[in-house]
């Protein structure tokens, strides 16, 4: 294993997580945007990479659709930071598109090669976390990515998003064999749209029963981190986000902090961090 085979980029960053899901829709975007909301509320520095090139969701999910990314002096990308303090920085497909929400249709070698420019080419600086939020399934981005990192010894793992209609161990057991196949720790199993947060008393109710992620994951042998429940207040932080910031400088993650989600998720951020071996998630921020 040669160190000279790791991104020079990537170099900086202290620990990179996948996020996978077996199926489209799942909410596995949500799940990317929640991990790194959380992990700032714990005052690290978050990087979040958007592989999902055929529907790059995260630039919406993260209220920055009309960022811009600048070229460095290296002829390298900047990513897109959510703010001055940059502690959230952003490099999704869809800055680069023409015509934005528009989707691409690629074939796969244009994808691979996408793939590499994203890991060699974004300029992320010193992160404490990059985040990776895959396409559904494991199709030509994820073989790229995992050939990508292959050498990178900051890998944690992935964390694999299901939900209960998708209590499907088939969908599962090929993310596991996957990252069985490619080396990647899977660092446990998350349970979204587990039930229903009522808007009205913020009562949760569990419409599909409960505790079918938790039994999957035990027939699989993986970590339960925990499940989420759907809440439209999430919703509505997403939709609302950007006129808020304007009107209130309100920032998407002080509307996360006041959202019920915000502190169910917190444990799962522990616990992903647990699994992962970093200490209990209070170790100190990047100097830069
Ligand atoms: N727990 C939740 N509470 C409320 N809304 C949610 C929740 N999880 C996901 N959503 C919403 O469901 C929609 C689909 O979620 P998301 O885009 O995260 O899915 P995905 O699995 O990444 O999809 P894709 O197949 O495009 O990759 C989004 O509008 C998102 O805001
Ligand atoms: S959970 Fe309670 S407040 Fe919400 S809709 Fe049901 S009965 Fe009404």
């Amino acid at each position: 294993m040669s160190s000279e085979e790791v991104p020079k980029s990537l170099k900086k960053i202290k620990h990179i997580i996948l996020v996978l899901s077996g199926k489209g829709g799942v909410g596995k975007s949500s799940i990317t945007t929640q991990l790194a909301l959380s992990l700032i509320q714990k005052n690290y520095k978050v990087g979040v990479l958007d592989i999902d090139l055929t529907g790059p969701s995260l630039p919406r999910m993260l209220g920055l659709e009309n960022g811009k990314v600048h070229q460095s002096s290296n002829n390298g990308w900047i990513p897109v930071f959510y703010d001055q303090s940059q502690q959230l920085s952003l490099m999704s497909l869809g800055f680069l598109l023409n015509d934005r929400g528009n989707s691409v249709v690629w074939r796969g070698p244009k994808k691979t090669a996408m793939i590499k420019q994203f890991l060699k080419d974004v300029e992320w600086g010193s992160l404490d976390y990059l985040l990776i939020d895959t396409p559904p399934g494991t199709s030509d981005e994820h073989i790229a990515i995992a050939e990508e990192l292959r050498y990178c010894t900051n890998v944690e793992g992935a964390v694999i998003v299901t939900t209960p209609q998708l209590v499907s161990i088939n969908d599962v057991k090929k993310e596991i064999n996957f990252c069985k196949k490619v080396n990647f720790k899977v660092l446990g199993v998350v349970e979204n749209m587990s039930g229903f947060i009522c808007p009205h008393c913020e009562e949760c109710t569990n419409i599909f029963g409960a505790g079918g992620g938790k039994k999957l994951a035990e027939e699989v042998q993986l970590p339960y981190l925990g499940n989420v429940p759907i809440d439209p207040n999430f919703v509505d932080i997403i939709e609302k986000q950007t006129e808020l910031r304007k009107t209130e400088g309100k920032t998407l993650v002080d509307l996360y902090s006041g959202c019920r989600l915000s502190t169910m998720f917190a444990e799962i951020t522990d616990k992903v961090l647990l699994n992962a071996g970093i200490e209990d998630g209070t170790a100190m921020q990047t100097d830069n």
